[in-house]
């Protein structure tokens, strides 16, 4: 039930108000009728409901201009557009103008409790999102919820303020290293040099001279002397991404330049000191890099005196929701657009898949489903195939979405079960999915006490 979920309805037809009100009192919301424009702008700020249903075409005022108002009074409050038929346009223009969504006459009244639940979802997840972006406006931009995340933070407080000069973060390959280092280094300094290097993209020749720096003439084609990247970075931070990269013959002159800050550019006579916060970061495991002979442990050890480690976003599904919600407003303000909303089948799709590509296939998505569709709702049928399950029909569903994919998970999920004996490791195989990935859909779909 929805005690919690207060509806303003301002609609001139008074029969039609009686009835939204009765369906959705019965779904357990409070709800209040105004039949003209200027008793539902009063109403509104009487009561600042949670969602406002608002008719296109109200006797006194334009309902645009209602809508107008609303959203001056209560900026973040979602009004859904009541539409007569034959009148989308202006619904749409409504939209276009900061409307939620809109609902065309005659509708469904399930469709529309699936509406409203929907947009104070939306909405609440936004006002998440702000809160948390205040509340950790000392970590950076970092998205998150989880207990996970909340651990991180606190490792990246501890790290960042302390006296420490080498910090190692690990994690998969788009779980936001460079996002972690660039924190690091805005919690530790406000105005110094943060200098970047992808260790995986420099060529093994240059690396040398890149880091450290030429004296004239120390190479072939070394026409003038050249500064180091350790040398720009004086003062601040060298961020040594896909460390793991670095070429087994310049791993000692980094260990030395870590042991002590001093380092010596090629053909130089001297050696030079230089005061940096060393940042680096890898998504290979370099305890396996050192067992195969690639990775000087010596070098590991000394990197791995402050590590920081960030889980795969598969650890922390709780992460999902937020991050989504997150992308969906920026993707939104980078296009122009309105945000896109997501259909109950979409948000249970994205929930349980696994993000091999972690945050950046998260970010990459809903970068891509903005373009493709600004302002629209998403269907499953919208998402690429790796998101939608295996053999599931996506063809004339016609009614409750999510029931229907979620009958053919359960089904399929029981049967490979039952060929398993009841062996989840072996289930997952024969599904295609981690055995992670199988215990979350068993306890969504309630199948624990089936075995
Ligand atoms: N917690 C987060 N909140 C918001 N955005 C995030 C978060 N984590 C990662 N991102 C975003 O996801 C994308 C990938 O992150 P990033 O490049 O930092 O990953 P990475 O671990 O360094 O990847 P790689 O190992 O491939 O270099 C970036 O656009 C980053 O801004």
């Amino acid at each position: 039930m929805d005690s919690s979920i207060s509806v303003l309805v301002i609609d001139d037809e008074r029969n039609l108000v009686r009835s939204i009100s009765f369906s959705l009192r019965d779904e357990g919301m409070d709800v209040t009728g105004a039949y003209t424009g200027a008793e539902g702008l009063a109403q509104a700020k009487i009561l600042s409901p949670d969602v406002v249903l608002l008719d296109l075409g109200l006797p006194d005022i334009p309902g645009l201009e209602v809508l107008v108002k609303l959203k001056a009074q209560q900026p973040d409050l979602p009004v859904i557009m009541i539409s007569a038929h034959g009148d989308t346009r202006t619904a749409v223009k409504a939209v276009k103008m900061g409307a939620i969504d809109y609902i065309t006459k005659p509708f469904d009244l399930d469709e529309l409790v699936l509406l409203i639940r929907r947009s104070t979802e939306h909405m609440r997840t936004l006002r998440e999102i702000k809160f948390l972006r205040e509340k950790n406006s000392g970590t950076g931009p970092l998205v998150g919820n989880s207990h996970e995340m909340a651990a991180l933070r606190e490792a990246m407080e501890r790290v960042g303020n302390s006296s420490g000069k080498t910090v190692l973060i690990t994690g998969p390959s788009g779980t936001g290293k460079a996002l972690v280092a660039r924190a690091l280094h805005d919690i530790r300094f406000t105005d110094a040099p943060f200098i970047e290097v992808n260790c995986a993209t420099l060529p093994e020749q240059l690396i040398e001279a890149e880091l450290f720096g030429a004296e004239r003439g120390a190479y072939t084609g070394a026409n003038q002397r050249r500064s180091g990247l350790i040398d720009l970075a004086n003062g601040g931070t060298l961020f040594l991404d896909e460390i793991g990269e670095v070429p087994i013959n310049l791993q000692a002159k980094l260990l030395s330049f870590l042991e002590n800050r001093s380092y010596r550019p090629i053909g130089a006579g001297r050696e030079r000191q230089a005061n940096v916060f060393v940042v680096a970061a890898t998504n290979r495991t370099l305890k396996d890099e050192v067992a195969e002979g690639r990775f000087r442990a010596d070098l590991f050890y000394r990197l791995n005196v402050l590590p920081v480690e960030i889980p795969a976003l598969s650890k922390r599904d709780q992460d999902v929701e937020l991050l989504t919600a997150h992308f969906i407003e920026k993707s939104a303000r980078q296009e122009g657009c309105e945000p896109i909303l997501l259909s109950e089948a979409v948000q249970a799709l994205l929930a349980d898949y696994d993000w091999p590509g972690n945050i950046r296939e998260l970010k990459n998505l809903i970068e891509r489903l903005t373009i493709l569709h600004p302002g629209k709702t998403i269907k499953a049928d919208m998402l690429p195939t790796e998101f939608r399950p295996q053999n599931a029909s996506f063809q004339n569903l016609g009614g409750d979405y999510r029931i229907t994919v979620e009958d053919h998970e359960r089904q399929l999920i029981l049967n490979a079960l039952k060929e398993a004996d009841w062996r989840k490791g072996l289930a997952a195989e024969k599904l295609g999915i981690s055995r992670h990935a199988l215990k979350r859909r068993i306890q969504r779909l309630h199948l624990e006490n089936c075995e």
